[in-house]
Order: C-alpha cells, then structure tokens, then sequence
C-alpha cells in the first residue's frame, strides 16, 4: 500500500550560507522532510556533510525528519554518528556494506527507519533477501554525486518494479525517488509508485518555494 506522499527537499541545492534559514523557510512552506546527501569523494565523486551538519540543524530546532542518504563506502562506521546527530531516515547503497543485514540492523536498532538505494544502472535482485526489514527503498533516477542533473527516464520501469514488490509484501515501506524530479515529471513518477520526492534545484533554485511544492504536490497521485 503506497504511504502519505512526502516531498523531501535536498538541501544539496540550498544557500549553504545559511542553511538554517533555509531549512526553516522550506519547511514553513510546505515540506514535509528534509534530506541530506552525504558524499565521500569516494563511492561518489563529491565531498559534501556530516553528522556534524545534521546535529546542528537538530540544534537549530529543526524538528521535521531527517533522510539521511549515505554516499559512502564503507558505511557501517558512520552510521552511530548519524543516529547520534538525530536521523529519522538513513539509507545505504547495497554496494558500500558487506553485510547488508547487520547495517539495516544496526540503523534500526539506533532507532531509526533503514533502506536500500540503489543507482540508475543498479539491479534490485538483492530485494528479495532483506524485503522483511526495509522501512524505505530509494531510487536514484540521477547518477548520483550531483544536484542539478537530468531525471534518467528508465527509471521509471524501475519505480513501477519495485511498487509492485512492495505491494506484495504487504509491508509499508516508503518508495522514495531522488534527481531530476520537476514540476513537469512529478506526476509522471507518482503514477509509477513513488510516495516520497527528493527534489533539490527544482525546489532551492526557484524564487518561491512554496508556489513551487504546491505546484507538485497538486501534481501527485492521492493515496
Ligand atoms: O542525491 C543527489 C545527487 O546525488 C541529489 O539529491 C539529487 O540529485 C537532487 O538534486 P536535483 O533535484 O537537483 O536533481
């Protein structure tokens, strides 16, 4: 069953320079999470937040969700550090832990919700061993390293793959897709079965955010 739609800002593509003022204004204007994309220069070739970031948004009173998507390898001696700093989401890309059931173990007994993500060019056979433990599965529709970025269509068939699995779970695990997402191919994406839209330029690039997350969420499939 697809979850409340969320649209999740990627702060990637906000004013660094004040990042607290911008998560505040994106969040009065109608988002319902905020994601961060952590980057190693290593799994992916750009440097970009830690923990460290998070906790101070935490401490800037920031109390809405925070998906914290690891661009990391490896991943497993971060992730205390996360749930430390106050993540409500942290994902991982299947590649970077070798041993993807003690990592999504290890994120939920931090206490918080645990997921896969996998890349444009990334098969999701390994679904069928972990299904029973994932909260969240995020696909990117981007290579990922960088905002700003052309939505890579084929993605879509991917999307509707994997609604379909998780509809045969029965589990409510979240369908999150992230790059390229516009005004102009939300909807398309919600119909394929996404529930929760990672969008960074289109949202931090625009004048209004407000007008602009209206302007999606008016476009997305009701649960
Ligand atoms: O993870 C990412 C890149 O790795 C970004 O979240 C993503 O690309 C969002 O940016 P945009 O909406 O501008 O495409």
């Amino acid at each position: 069953m697809k979850q409340a739609n969320f649209i999740a800002p990627s702060i990637l593509s906000a004013d660094f320079s004040r990042l607290g003022e911008e998560v505040d204004n994106v969040l009065k204007d109608g988002a319902d999470i905020i994601h961060f994309d952590v980057m190693d220069n290593h799994y992916v070739p750009n440097l970009t937040i830690g923990p460290l970031v998070c906790e101070a948004l935490k401490n800037h009173g920031v109390s809405a969700p925070i998906d914290i998507h690891l661009m990391v390898k490896p991943v497993d001696n971060i992730i205390p550090n996360f749930i430390k700093a106050g993540a409500s989401y942290i994902t991982f890309h299947p590649e970077a832990s070798e041993h993807i059931d003690r990592t999504l173990g290890m994120i939920q007994e931090g206490g918080c919700k645990a997921g896969l993500v996998f890349n444009p060019a990334t098969p999701i056979h390994v679904l069928e061993n972990v299904m029973s433990k994932l909260d969240i599965i995020l696909l990117m529709s981007v290579n990922p390293g960088f905002g700003g970025q052309s939505f890579i269509p084929h993605t879509l068939d991917k999307c509707r793959e994997v609604r379909k699995l998780i509809d045969a779970s029965g589990r409510n695990i979240r369908l999150e897709i992230d790059g390229g997402i516009k005004i102009n191919n939300i909807h398309e994406i919600s119909k394929a079965g996404a529930d929760t839209f990672v969008a960074g330029s289109a949202i931090f690039k625009t004048d209004n955010y407000k007008t602009t997350i209206d302007a999606m969420r008016m476009k997305l499939v009701e649960v």
